[in-house]
């Protein structure tokens, strides 16, 4: 038996265990060095490189244009600026189709970057692909609700759960998604009460993002947690600090330095 000690890595049974003790779970996006050091210095549990990174690092609308590279690229910067958090790295669109494609993409993303696990969107569809990945080994986060990667079939961004129809193909969903061996879930802008009975239905953790109180653990991205955005953040998103005004006051300060200084210089010289 092997002493818990501060500096090893999270692995998903401790993940399993805070659920199994009811203590929360807490989880926050980063996609590079400085900010993963950061984050994981900070006491974070869980580290996602999310395909978010298409929006808030890569300037694309959607997360539909996020490459396997670039996650492999990012998801190696963050693992290897990290010793606390387990790290899980979003499978981006087109490499869960079936489940060879999964898990072959899957193994590369492993093996490349150094993370421990990755996160599939999608319910009762990515049932056998989640099943592959954990019969090989490859432990998986699953996520529904509002799925950004199908965002042109959805037709925007917005809540799930409000009719009962709707609230009840998310549980069945959740259940077999435990049931095909998922260690964890996203709920995605689920209505609270929803994601609240989900959360109680099953034996592994609820991870929620705009879900409300009631899941077994929240998850935000860093850009929203700290007002590190051009664009507007997601309403649930509450910034707990302005890291745009920082960066803005800082260059303008630096620019109206440079600026004087220069005219000074010319000024003496003449
Ligand atoms: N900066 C950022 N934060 C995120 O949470 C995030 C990304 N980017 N990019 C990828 C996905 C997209 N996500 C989104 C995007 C928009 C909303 C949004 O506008 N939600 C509405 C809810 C409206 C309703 O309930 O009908 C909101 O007002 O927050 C939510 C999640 C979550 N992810
Ligand atoms: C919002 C979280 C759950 C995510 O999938 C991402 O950052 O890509
Ligand atoms: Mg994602």
């Amino acid at each position: 038996m092997s002493v818990p000690s501060a500096t090893k890595r999270l692995t998903i049974r401790d993940i399993g265990r805070l659920r199994q003790r009811a203590e929360p779970i807490a989880m926050l996006t980063a996609y590079d060095s400085v900010m993963a050091t950061l984050v994981d210095q900070s006491g974070i549990d869980i580290i996602l490189v999310g395909d978010s990174l298409g929006n808030v690092v890569l300037g694309h609308e959607t997360t539909l244009k996020v490459t396997l590279a670039d996650m492999i690229r990012h998801a190696a910067a963050v693992a290897r600026s990290t010793e606390h958090a387990l790290v899980v790295c979003d499978m981006p669109f087109g490499t869960t189709t079936d489940p060879e494609t999964a898990l072959r993409s899957a193994v590369d993303i492993l093996q490349h970057s150094g993370v421990q696990a990755v996160k599939i969107e999608g319910g009762l569809s990515m049932v056998p692909v989640i099943k592959r990945l954990t019969d090989y080994g490859i432990p998986v986060m699953a996520h529904i609700g509002l799925m950004p990667q199908a965002v042109h079939q959805l037709g925007g961004y917005y809540t799930h759960g409000k009719a009962a129809e709707s609230a009840d193909r998310l549980s069945r969903e959740a259940r077999a998604l435990e049931e095909a061996g998922a260690f964890a879930i996203v709920l995605e802008c689920i209505v609270a009460e929803v994601a609240t009975a989900i959360t109680a239905e099953l034996a592994i953790p609820t991870i929620g993002i705009g879900s409300g109180p009631g899941c077994a653990g929240q998850v935000l991205v860093i850009n929203d947690l700290i007002g590190l955005n051009t664009r507007p953040a997601p309403s649930f998103a509450k910034p707990r600090a302005d890291a745009a005004g920082l960066v803005r006051t800082a260059v303008a300060d630096y620019v109206a330095e440079t600026k004087a200084s220069a005219l000074q210089k010319r000024a003496g010289a003449a």
